[in-house]
């Protein structure tokens, strides 16, 4: 009989859909090597801190989530694990409105994870992004379907990314090189971007200024247009310059750079540079939740807003900022700081679905060491500048228990519990002052 199959497949969909409740999480912080680049507020410690998010339900289906993994961070974790026990993992809303629940009266300090650079983003929607990433995966797992599918469809079966390019050490203080050797100059720069492209395939560069005289990155973003004339290149400072130093430099980059990335801190202070030089300016530091859209696009301070969804709420809400990109006609990109494989698999389906995605993501990648990771090896990779948009069922990438017990233990060892950049700098430079404008 034709029609038995069907009908007996969607009653079987319908009876999973009338049962499937969250009834459990579990939260593991874990460490990765982690190479000293340097940026405004220091340097990277010998390890980066991740928070691993497994969303257990009573349909015997578990989903993957990851996040930062700075002490206070997990905490909440905690509390919004608590919270959604019970919740149908098809119902994000929900999700949604238990965790801001949970946390309306948490007093729990610090641990945003983001190294004072993105402190003004939403507590809540910080917390609910990995459950809402992990809610996804259960709900493409439950369905068959990739997470790419529950978005709205792929647009395209890759994602691009730039190769970002640090100033960095040859290796941490005390310990042998990582291979990478040090770039503290102009050449320095050239020769890791030639690295990454040889590598990687990488169609568009970011550099990470803010470490030298803003000059001397000027010098080395001119040398980086000189050796690759036709990739799309940016610099992000990390608001480390005044209003008349950005305009300066902005002046001397123009026609140089695909975008310049929050020159200097402060909605006000953008759109002081904005108006004094011809260059789009993006942001992940002055629009940073969605209460900082209105004034930022009334203040005309920015022509590109990094989205990221481990800060902006998880994917849904993370195409919901598109949707507000699209309607005021700003570009999109999306920001990184250092990640395991579910966040790239997370960043790739999200991509994928956002039509309105104008630019390469950034993404560290490239600075882990390709042995550390939680889920296996070989599915994610970056060829020719990007990352094939999984097709597997929800995220497409599967925990391997072995290796997040492993990267458990290191995180155990290190004895880091909190992102320090500049405490860690302050060990080899005592007077480091990372306040900003610092040019
Ligand atoms: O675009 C950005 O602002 C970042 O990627 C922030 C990161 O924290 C970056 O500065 C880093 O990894 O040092
Ligand atoms: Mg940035």
């Amino acid at each position: 009989m034709p029609t038995a199959p069907v009908n007996s497949a969607s009653s079987q969909l319908s009876e999973h859909r009338r049962q499937v409740a969250i009834n459990g999480v579990t939260i593991t912080p874990v460490a990765f090597a982690d190479p000293p680049l340097l940026n405004t507020v220091g340097v990277h410690e010998p390890y980066a801190l991740r928070a691993i998010v497994q969303v257990h339900t009573d349909a015997g289906i578990s989903g993957l989530g990851e996040t930062y993994g700075d002490a206070g961070h997990i905490a909440r974790l905690r509390l919004a694990a608590e919270a959604v026990v019970g919740v149908d993992p098809f119902n994000i809303n929900a999700l949604r409105a238990r965790i801001a629940r949970a946390l309306a009266t948490d007093t729990i300090e610090g641990g945003h994870g983001m190294s004072g650079m993105v402190t003004g983003s939403s507590t809540s929607d910080r917390v609910l992004s990995p459950f809402d990433v992990a809610a996804l995966d259960i709900q493409g797992k439950l369905l068959c379907v990739p997470v790419s599918d529950l978005l709205g469809g792929a647009v395209r079966d890759s994602v691009d990314f730039s190769g970002y390019l640090f100033y960095k050490w040859a290796g941490h203080p005390g310990r042998p090189d990582d291979g990478w050797g040090a770039a503290l100059d102009p050449e320095g720069i050239v020769e890791q971007a030639r690295r990454m492209v040889d590598g990687y395939g990488f169609t568009a560069l970011k550099l990470k200024a803010g470490v030298f005289a803003p000059d001397r990155e000027a010098d080395a973003v001119e040398a980086l247009r000189a050796e690759f004339p036709d990739l799309p290149l940016r610099i992000d400072p990390n608001g480390a310059w005044s209003v008349d130093t950005s305009v300066r430099i902005g002046r001397r980059l123009e026609g140089v750079l695909e975008y310049l990335e929050d020159p200097t801190p402060g909605i006000e202070g953008m759109a002081a540079v904005r108006r004094q030089v011809d260059l789009p300016l993006a942001t992940n530091m002055c629009v940073v939740s969605f209460a900082d859209l209105p004034p930022a696009i009334s203040a005309g301070a920015i022509d590109v807003v990094l989205s990221d969804h481990h800060f902006w709420g998880g994917l849904r809400r993370s195409q919901h900022l598109g949707g507000i990109a699209e309607t005021f006609g700003l570009g999109l990109s999306m920001h990184s700081n250092s990640h395991l494989g579910i966040s790239l698999a997370a960043m790739v389906h999200l991509a994928s679905a956002t039509p309105n995605l104008d630019y390469a993501c950034d993404t560290h990648w490239p600075w882990k060491d390709p042995d550390e990771d939680v889920v296996a090896a070989g599915v994610l990779e970056i060829v020719d500048g990007a990352v094939a948009v999984p097709t597997a069922p929800g995220l497409g990438v599967e925990l391997d228990e072995g290796r997040l017990e492993s990267l458990h233990r290191q995180y155990l060892d290190s004895g880091l519990r909190e992102r320090d950049d500049t405490g860690y700098m302050r060990r080899f430079e005592p007077a480091f002052d990372p306040t900003s404008p610092r040019w």
